[in-house]
């Protein structure tokens, strides 16, 4: 890089569905030169050599072996949100390239996201339209006060549902140790699920966590409780909930995040009264998205100055 140019930054595209949103684009052009992915397919030998760094939005472009062999000079790769699910990042590794993610940026929207979820589907406002008579049997929801809360997955994410569920007076359970919010650690999945009203799943997807909600967890939980999902679609089986919501093993479910993101429109779970799904709306507030920006900038600037990097992840 001669002195005075900007470093090139790669993106999938600005606006659209996927692309970096085009109100952060002025922001990301203060630090970098700024490229999408079909510039770079349009004229890859001239910008093969140049690009130093990639600002993933939304899960594109895949980051496969022959893209990374088609960028030598590739030092660090940010992504937009926490999961990391979608790279594979011992491969990112092995081409000596960093990565980073954005977790400060998104612990408030994610939680707020997930209380909304449990709010809503405990008083089932989604269920009624402005003519429903209030007093209808079939309307009661429930009681959130008292209720019992299992977040499965204390990270920053669950920490902030935690902070938000004791302002409701819930009684908090978490399967890893996690006293500084009054969460009372369950040793075991099971008990967890057997003793909460409520159950929010907040795990990173990994190999353990693939389908770690299945037909026997389901069978564990009250016939009176929830299951709410705000990390990743298949860690839950999705076939478990369909039979599960249909037949009265547990009493409603709220998810956030499915495989595929969108379900297809006849699929069953759609077909479902007691079922809340909303479109991976997680992160996705003004602020937050303009701080996963900001957090992603300074991951790449620590990168290409050979600073720590602030979130760096590691495989
Ligand atoms: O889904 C949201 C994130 O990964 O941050």
């Amino acid at each position: 890089m001669e002195q005075g140019e900007l470093p090139v930054l790669l993106v999938n595209e600005v606006g659209g569905v996927r692309g970096v949103l085009k109100a952060h684009v002025e922001f990301l052009k203060k630090h970098f030169h700024l490229i999408t992915m079909k510039e770079f397919l349009k004229n890859k030998k001239h910008w093969s050599k140049k690009v130093q760094a990639i600002y993933l939005w939304w899960h594109k472009p895949i980051i496969d072996r022959e893209l990374l062999e088609s960028l030598p000079d590739l030092k660090v790769i940010a992504n937009s949100g926490v999961g990391m699910d979608h790279l594979d990042l011992k491969l990112i590794s092995s081409f000596g390239v960093k990565m980073a993610n954005a977790p400060h940026a998104v612990s408030s929207s994610t939680a707020d996201t997930g209380m909304a979820l449990l709010l809503a589907s405990a008083r089932r406002l989604v269920e009624v339209s402005p003519d429903t008579e209030c007093f209808a049997d079939d309307l009661l929801g429930d009681e959130v006060t008292g209720a019992t809360l299992g977040i499965i997955g204390m990270g920053s994410i669950g920490y902030k549902i935690a902070l938000r569920a004791k302002a409701f007076e819930m009684k908090i359970l978490t399967e890893e140790e996690e006293r500084a919010v009054g969460a009372i650690y369950c040793t075991k999945i099971e008990d967890l699920l057997q003793q909460s009203d409520f159950v929010m799943l907040v795990v990173s997807l990994t190999p353990q966590t693939h389908k770690l909600i299945g037909k026997r967890e389901l069978e564990l939980m009250k016939p009176t409780a929830t299951l709410i999902n705000i990390s990743r679609g298949p860690v839950v089986d999705q076939d478990a909930p369909v039979e599960a919501l249909q037949t009265g093993v547990i009493k409603a479910a709220a998810l956030d995040v499915t495989y595929p993101e969108p379900l297809p429109r006849d699929h069953p779970l759609l077909k479902l009264k007691n079922i809340l799904i909303t479109p991976h709306l997680g992160i996705k507030t003004d602020k937050t998205t303009r701080m996963i920006t900001e957090e992603a900038v300074a991951n790449i600037l620590a990168a290409l100055n050979g600073l720590p990097i602030p979130n760096e992840v590691f495989p």
